[in-house]
This record gives C-alpha cells, structure tokens and sequence, in this order.
C-alpha cells in the first residue's frame, strides 16, 4: 500500500542489495562520476526516478504550501522563534546575519568550478572511500538510481584539490572559501548554543563550542550542482535524507529545489529568499532532544531551463562526542533512544542511512 502524501515515507532505501552497502562496492567508481551533462540530451533510464515502482518515494509536492518560517536574527524574539520552529519544522531561515558578501563570492566561485570541462573536474576527483573532492552525492550508494547532481566536497582547506583544478590560479577560491567556513561556523555555533540552552546543555563546558580545547567539531562544507535536466518531473536532484549534523546552513541560488517533508501536509518547497540561509535540523539535535526538535527530511528536485546551486554547510560535534537524549532527563520523560557517540552513529548511518535511527531507539 503506498503511505498517503502527507505520511513521512519510512523506508527511503531503494532496492539495493543490502550486503552491497558494507563492502567495497559503497567505494566503487560507478558512485562516485557524475555523468557528462552536457553531453545528454535525453533522461537516461539510470536517472528516472519517477516510474510507478517509485511512485511511493517521490510524492508530490504539497498543493497548498505552508511558508518556512524566516526569522530575523536582529529580532529580540529569534531565538524563541528558531525554537518553534524546529518543534513543527526542523528548519527555517535566517535573515539579519550580514553574510550576503561572503555568500555571493561562494556563490561566484560554485559556479566557476561546475563551468569547469569535464575532464579537468575529473581531476579533482574524491578518491575510492574518499570524503572530499567533486564526484555524485555521498548517499548514492543507497539508491538504485543516479541523482542529477554533481558535488564538491571540503573538509578544512581545499588547497589540494583547487590546485588540481587551477594549478596556476587557486589562491583566489582558497580564501574564498575559508572565509566562508569562518564566517559560517560562527553563525552555526551560534544557533548551536540557543539550542544547548534550552536542552539545559552546559555548553560553556563543552570545549569544542567554545574553541578552547583540542577535540575539535566536525565540519563540512559541500558545493552541490544541478545542471537543466531534460526531463525533470521524471529525475531527483538530490534523495530524500537528513542530514548527519547538528545544524546545516544551506545557501539556495536563486532557483527553487529544496523541499522538506512537512507531517501532516507532504513535500513543502523551501521558497529561496534573497539573502536567506536555511538552517536544518540535523539527526544529533534531534537525539540531544530526545525526538522533540525534528529532524527534517529534505531533497532536492531539479528543473528545465536553469543550472541551480546550494551550498551545504555541516557541523557535528566531534567523534568522541557521546549523544545521548539530556531532555529525557530534564523532563522525566522516558530515553527513546540510547547513547552512542558520533563515531558510532556515523559508522551506522554510512551503513543504513535513514535507518540508523531506528536501530538506536529504546
Ligand atoms: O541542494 C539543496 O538544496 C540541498 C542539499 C542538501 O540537502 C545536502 O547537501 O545535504
Ligand atoms: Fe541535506
């Protein structure tokens, strides 16, 4: 039977042999080259999402879309405002964070390096079980079809790559790009703390908030690209997840992909809004919280006529980090689930993906 449009879908992972998952396969070039765009004028069947034995996992999206919250950082209230909304949403957006120079040089150099020739993107090419570099999203693995998207991951400097990319002239996407992560991860430890605070999470203790010690958090930043797809209504940009994070900043470009699963109400388009940075709840906060702030389920659909790109900012405490639902023992309320720590939960979600959750609840 397939779930109504308004019900979470439960079981997002497609028929992929799940022996496959854990061994070298998940490393397999196959996953990891994104196909030459400009080189198909057809959908190729290895891209169609669409079809009737997929129909349940694609949904459409709601008629009548409820906006996502946007809040003002200037505004005396946000902070109570960002809490509601991770109640009901698990995400919104943020205006008022004085970045739009910093996301327009991002913007600015995401679209230099997708224009690159093909051949020279292969350069930089994400190793076989490799995190960084250009290459298919990392959850392509999990799926029996390919995603219309290319992507280019960073883990501190890019200097490596971007060398590979532009041997003469990478300084200028070098310094773009930390400022970025800066300026970003200010603004996420920021939201971070608001959070802590009401979980009653003594942040000022936690070292790695408050850069004072040698465990470090985990952070990422990823360039993703959709390029025009022939037939859109029939592809996916990016399948539905959540993200392995405290808090992810996505910056959309102008053109509209980005939707959330809204219970109750189905797939929501994440409307962009000039200057916004959408902020996602991720799967620790939804943990720390013991189910109360959500972990939003997104993805990204592609369309006709225009090239679209994001840019996905993640910040996750480090590995040694122990997670554990602490509102469970502010409120009384039974743990749903156990304590782990990120190492464990990330060796579970690299192997179940949206089933990771699951396999911790008590
Ligand atoms: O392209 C988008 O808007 C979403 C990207 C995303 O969800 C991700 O990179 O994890
Ligand atoms: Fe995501």
């Amino acid at each position: 039977m397939e779930p109504e449009a308004s019900e979470r879908p439960k079981d997002l992972v497609l028929e992929f042999p799940m022996g496959a998952i854990a061994d070298p396969y998940r490393a397999h070039l196959h996953h990891i080259i994104p196909i030459d765009f400009n080189s198909v004028q057809k959908l190729p069947e290895s891209h169609v999402w669409h079809d009737k034995s997929h129909e349940s996992l694609f949904g459409v999206p709601s008629a009548d879309p409820l906006p996502v919250p946007v809040i003002d950082l200037m505004d005396s209230e946000a902070s109570s405002l960002m809490i509601q909304a991770c109640e009901t949403w698990g995400i919104f957006q943020v205006i008022g964070h004085g970045l739009t120079k910093f996301m327009e040089d991002v913007e600015s150099e995401a679209e230099k390096l997708f224009g690159l020739p093909v051949d020279q993107k292969l350069k930089a090419l994400r190793s076989p079980g490799g995190a960084t570099g250009y290459g298919r999203p990392h959850i392509s693995p999990f799926f029996d079809r390919h995603m219309w998207q290319e992507g280019f991951t960073i883990m501190g400097s890019p200097i490596d790559h971007a060398k590979q990319l532009w041997p003469q002239d990478y300084q200028g996407f070098c310094d773009t790009i930390d400022d970025y992560q800066n300026q970003m991860k200010a603004l996420a430890e920021k939201i971070i703390r608001i959070f802590f605070k009401s979980l009653n999470i003594n942040f000022e203790e936690l070292n790695w908030l408050n850069d004072s010690g040698l465990s470090s958090p985990g952070t990422a930043l990823q360039l993703n690209s959709y390029p025009p797809c022939p037939d859109p209504t029939r592809a996916m940009g990016m399948a539905a997840h959540t993200d392995t994070s405290l808090v992810t900043l996505v910056q959309q470009s102008k053109t509209s992909g980005l939707q959330v699963f809204k219970d109750g109400v189905g797939w929501v388009l994440v409307q962009p809004v000039p200057g916004a940075l959408t902020v996602n709840l991720g799967d620790y906060l939804h943990i720390l919280s013991n189910g109360m702030y959500t972990n939003v389920l997104h993805r990204a659909v592609v369309n006709q006529q225009i090239q679209r790109f994001s840019m996905a900012y993640f910040y996750a405490p480090p590995r040694d980090f122990t997670v554990s639902p602490v509102l469970s023992r502010v409120t009384g309320q039974m743990p749903k689930y156990r304590s782990l720590t990120v190492k464990e939960y990330v060796d579970l979600k690299g192997k179940h993906l949206e089933k990771a959750l699951s396999l911790i609840q008590i």
